[in-house]
């Protein structure tokens, strides 16, 4: 398995761009910001809103205000509220919708879809009927092979890109060449594109720091200081790392962009919405509230339960994602978050970090403890 990120030249990436037309399904804040990256990398991009006011204000006044107040967009930019004209001719299918939507949006979209295309997902959730990742939903629903399918994620607060403050993010496909393709189509002066070919990692890697983040929000809400949250940082990235791995990632993948990178992006910044919407929660709101309180998509609240199921089903214990569930269900206090870190044992545990705390090796260490062989 190829895991080191390569990255791709963004000089000149506006030639190689030229005449590639993509398109962009879903005009919230990451869909917005996406396709300004893609224009401004040369692309000729058609963005699909769902809401026709959405896509006409893009079209004609260059703005979308509800979720990129500000910012002015590329005037070569196109928006369309007919499917059919987004996809009409697209080499490759951008989606920003929320996670839950993205299998109906696939069936809507599947009759105008260029049978060469590729799909890539931007979306950082899973599916919670199914705990399906996103590139997983691509196959169950359009029945095309992994060749076909991208992930393209990274710290990637979508305002601060949408002000062209620089970043990268990765971009994978089972297929290194494909996902060098997708990585020149999104290679903006201030957007560096990086390949792997590691798309379980690369997807995981947004999903679990939704999670993470919503930890972070909560014992923020609560008043606790920077070490709290180092530790939850530090000990996700653990729990994190061991359940890709589990699910066939790399770790590399995990301290790389889409995972560490991310990790921080998110705990660190007040724009983040599951960081805020944790923050919330821990100032005491319910969960309805923050629902109601949050304009845009937090994905790690609904993520919490299927990852849970799948951390089950393959052995892995989570501490900080279960107790963020028992915060989100009201069966514990915010404020016993980051007490609970560590002290569920009643020997001290070895500190296990990049993937290293599988059972195995934690049974290894009791083992030992015990005067076994290890
Ligand atoms: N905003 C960000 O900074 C980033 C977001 N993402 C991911 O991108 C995905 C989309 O998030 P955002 O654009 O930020 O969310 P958003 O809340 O800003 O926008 C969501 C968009 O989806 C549309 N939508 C809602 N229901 C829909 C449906 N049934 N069919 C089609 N469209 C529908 C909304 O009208 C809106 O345009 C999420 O998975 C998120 O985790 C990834 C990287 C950065
Ligand atoms: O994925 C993101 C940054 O990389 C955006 O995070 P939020 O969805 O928490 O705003």
């Amino acid at each position: 398995m190829t895991t080191r990120s390569n990255p791709v030249v963004t000089s000149g990436s506006g030639a190689r761009n030229r005449g590639r037309k993509v398109a962009v399904i879903g005009s919230g804040s990451w869909g917005t910001t996406f396709a300004k990256v893609l224009s401004d990398a040369g692309c000729d991009v058609t963005m699909w809103a769902r809401r026709p006011e959405v896509a006409n204000e893009i079209q004609v006044a260059r703005r979308n205000s509800q979720y990129l107040p500000g910012i002015n967009l590329p005037k070569n930019l196109k928006a369309t509220g007919d499917l059919a004209v987004a996809l009409t001719g697209a080499q490759l299918v951008f989606l920003a919708v929320p996670s839950q939507t993205l299998r109906q949006n696939l069936l809507d979209l599947e009759p105008y879809l260029d049978r060469r295309s590729v799909l890539v997902s931007l979306v950082k959730g899973v599916e919670k009927t199914t705990t399906m990742r996103m590139s997983e939903v691509i196959t169950d629903t359009l029945d095309i092979g992994p060749e076909r399918i991208g992930v393209v994620s990274g710290p990637n607060i979508a305002l601060e890109i949408a002000k062209e403050q620089p970043t990268g993010a990765v971009a994978s496909c089972v297929d290194l060449h494909v996902a060098q393709e997708i990585a020149t189509a999104c290679s903006a002066p201030y957007f560096r594109s990086y390949v792997n070919t590691d798309v379980i990692g690369t997807e995981l890697g947004g999903v679990l720091k939704n999670l993470i983040a919503l930890a972070i929000g909560i014992v923020d809400g609560v008043g606790y200081g920077e070490n709290t949250k180092a530790a939850i940082i530090t000990r996700g990235l653990a729990e994190m790392t061991e359940f890709a791995v589990a699910s066939g990632a790399d770790p590399a993948t995990l301290s790389g962009l889409a995972g560490l990178g991310d990790l921080i992006a998110t705990c660190q910044s007040p724009l983040s919405r599951n960081n805020t919407a944790g923050r919330l929660i821990g100032q005491g709101y319910s969960q309805e509230e923050t629902r109601e309180q949050m304009q845009q998509t937090a994905e790690g609240i609904t993520s919490v339960p299927p990852v849970l199921e799948l951390a089950r089903e393959r052995g892995i214990v989570m501490p900080i994602v279960e107790q963020v569930q028992m915060v989100l269900s009201g069966t514990m206090a915010p404020k016993h978050l980051g007490p609970h870190l560590a002290t569920e044992d009643d020997v001290p545990r070895p500190e296990l970090t990049l993937g290293g705390a599988h059972p195995s090796r934690w049974q290894r260490f009791l083992n030992r403890m015990k005067g076994h062989p290890a």
